[in-house]
C-alpha cells in the first residue's frame, strides 16, 4: 500500500480517470467468447415480486475438496432492480470460494463493486497494485477495472455493485470539516506490475451487459509500470469509522452511519448507501434506544461480519443477510423489545465486538431464483420473531415526577 496513504479516489470531483503506463496494451486479446454465468445474474423478473421481510442463514461455502470455486465462479446475485444499459441500477451479490484466481482476472464493465469481506481476507491484485482486504476492510474496485483474488482458505462476503454512479463520502451537512468516514483513512495501492508471459493463455473475464465473456491473451494483464491518475480501486478500514449519534434523547437515522454513498440523479436520494453499525457508546435519555419499528421507502439488504445485531440478538447470523423491502414494517424483535424496556438507560457500550452493516437502497430490488430458492438459505420462521410482541398501552399511565 502506499505511505503515506493517497486519497483521490474517494473524494476527487469529475472528471475521474487514470494513465497507465503498461508494457503491452490491453488490446492485444482474442475475441471474447461467452461463458457461464453461474449464480450471476441480472435478470430481475424470474420470481413473483415478494413483500415479506427476508432473513437468510449464513451461506454455505463449499470445501475445495467438494469443487474449487473462485471469486468469479463464487458470485451469487442475491437482489437487484435496473439496468446496466440505460446505466441505473443495483445489484447485491454473495460470494463464497476456495480458490484463488490462477491466470485469470475479472473486469466488470457495468458497474463499481464496493466488496465487503466476511470470512477470510482476500488479496486483490488490480491493474493499479494490490490490496489486501481483511474482514473489517473494504475494498472498492470501479467499472473497467482488472483484477484477481487470492484467497486463503473458505472465503465469504458480500458486494454491493452500482451501475451508472461511483461511491463518494456523503455529503457532512452541519457535521462540518471531520467526521464519518475520513478521506485520510482511504488507501490507494502503489504501482505493481509483472512481466510475465503465459504461454497456456491468461483468462480475462468481462461482465458485460450482465453477462459473462471470456477472452484469451498470452500475457498478464498487470503489466502497469506507472500511473498517475485519480480513477483507482482504494480500501478503508471499518473501525477507522468516527462514528457520530445521538447524545441527547431519541434515535438518529443509521445515514448518520453512511460511509460510503452512490448518489443518484434526484438530490438525497441514494442509488445506494453503505452503512456499518459499530461498536460505540448509547447514551439517549427516555429513549427505546435500538432501531425504531419502521416502513420506509428504502430497501435495507444487512449483513453481519461479526458479532450479534443490536435489533436480533439471535437469528441474524455472521455471513447471512436479512431484506426488509420497501414500505414492509421491520424493526426488533420480541427478545429484543422486552430487554430495552426495561433496562436501566445509563451509558452502555453498544454492538461490542459486532460489525453489521447495511446496503440502503432507493431501488425496490427483485430477489432472484437462487436468494429465494437454490441457496436454501431463507429462514421461513424468520416472522416469528414479531410474534412475541404485546401491546402495553396504559391510558392511565403518567410519567414519574423527575
Ligand atoms: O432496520 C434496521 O435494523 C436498520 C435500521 C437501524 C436503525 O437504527 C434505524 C433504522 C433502521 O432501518
Ligand atoms: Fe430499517
Amino acid at each position: 500500500m502506499s505511505s503515506p496513504p493517497r486519497t483521490l479516489a474517494v473524494q476527487e470531483p469529475y472528471p475521474k480517470d487514470s494513465w497507465f503506463y503498461r508494457i503491452l496494451p490491453s488490446v492485444r486479446h482474442k475475441p471474447y467468447t461467452t461463458v457461464d454465468n453461474g449464480n450471476l445474474t441480472e435478470t430481475w423478473d424470474e420470481m413473483h415480486p415478494d413483500p415479506n421481510q427476508l432473513r437468510w442463514l449464513p451461506f454455505t461455502i463449499l470445501k475445495s475438496s467438494e469443487k474449487k470455486v473462485d471469486f468469479v465462479t463464487g458470485l451469487h446475485t442475491i437482489c437487484g432492480a435496473g439496468d446496466t444499459k440505460t446505466r441505473n441500477g443495483i445489484s447485491i451479490h454473495m460470494f463464497t470460494c476456495n480458490t484463488s484466481m490462477i491466470d485469470r482476472c475479472f473486469n466488470n464493465s457495468d458497474g463499481d463493486f464496493l466488496i465487503v469481506p466476511q470470512q477470510g481476507k482476500i488479496l486483490v491484485t488490480t491493474e493499479f497494485g494490490k490490496m489486501m482486504v481483511e474482514p473489517k476492510e473494504i475494498c472498492v474496485i470501479q467499472q473497467g477495472m482488472r483484477f484477481s483474488v487470492d484467497v486463503f482458505g473458505d472465503t465469504r462476503g458480500y458486494v454491493l455493485e452500482v451501475y451508472g454512479a461511483h461511491f463518494e463520502l456523503p455529503d457532512l451537512g452541519p457535521i462540518g470539516a471531520n467526521g464519518l468516514a475520513n478521506p485520510r483513512d482511504f488507501l490507494t495501492p502503489v504501482a505493481w506490475y509483472e512481466d510475465r508471459e503465459v504461454a497456456n493463455g491468461y483468462t480475462v473475464i468481462n461482465k458485460y451487459q450482465g453477462k459473462l465473456f471470456s477472452s484469451q491473451q498470452d500475457f498478464s494483464p498487470f503489466n502497469v509500470v506507472a500511473w498517475h491518475g485519480n480513477y483507482t480501486p482504494y480500501k478503508y478500514h471499518l473501525s477507522n469509522f468516527m462514528v457520530m449519534n445521538c447524545v441527547a434523547f431519541d434515535h438518529a437515522d443509521p445515514s448518520i452511519f453512511t460511509v460510503l454513498t452512490a448518489k443518484s440523479t434526484r438530490p438525497g436520494v441514494a442509488i445506494a448507501d453503505f452503512v456499518i453499525f459499530p461498536p460505540r457508546w448509547g447514551v439517549a435519555d427516555h429513549t427505546f434506544r435500538p432501531p425504531y419499528y419502521h416502513r420506509n421507502c428504502m430497501s435495507e439488504f444487512m449483513g453481519l461480519i461479526e458479532g450479534h445485531y443490536e435489533a436480533k440478538e439471535e437469528g441474524f447470523q455472521p455471513g447471512g443477510g436479512s431484506l426488509h423491502s420497501m414500505m414492509t414494517p421491520h424493526g426488533p424483535d420480541g427478545a429484543c423489545f422486552e430487554k430495552n424496556s426495561t433496562a436501566p438507560l445509563k451509558p452502555e457500550r453498544v454492538a461490542e465486538g459486532t460489525m453489521a452493516f447495511m446496503f440502503e437502497s432507493s431501488f425496490s430490488m427483485a430477489v432472484t431464483k437462487w436468494g429465494l430458492e437454490t441457496c436454501q438459505k431463507l429462514d421461513k420462521s424468520y416472522y416469528k420473531c414479531w410474534e412475541p410482541l404485546r401491546k402495553h398501552f396504559d391510558p392511565n399511565w403518567r410519567p414519574s415526577k423527575q
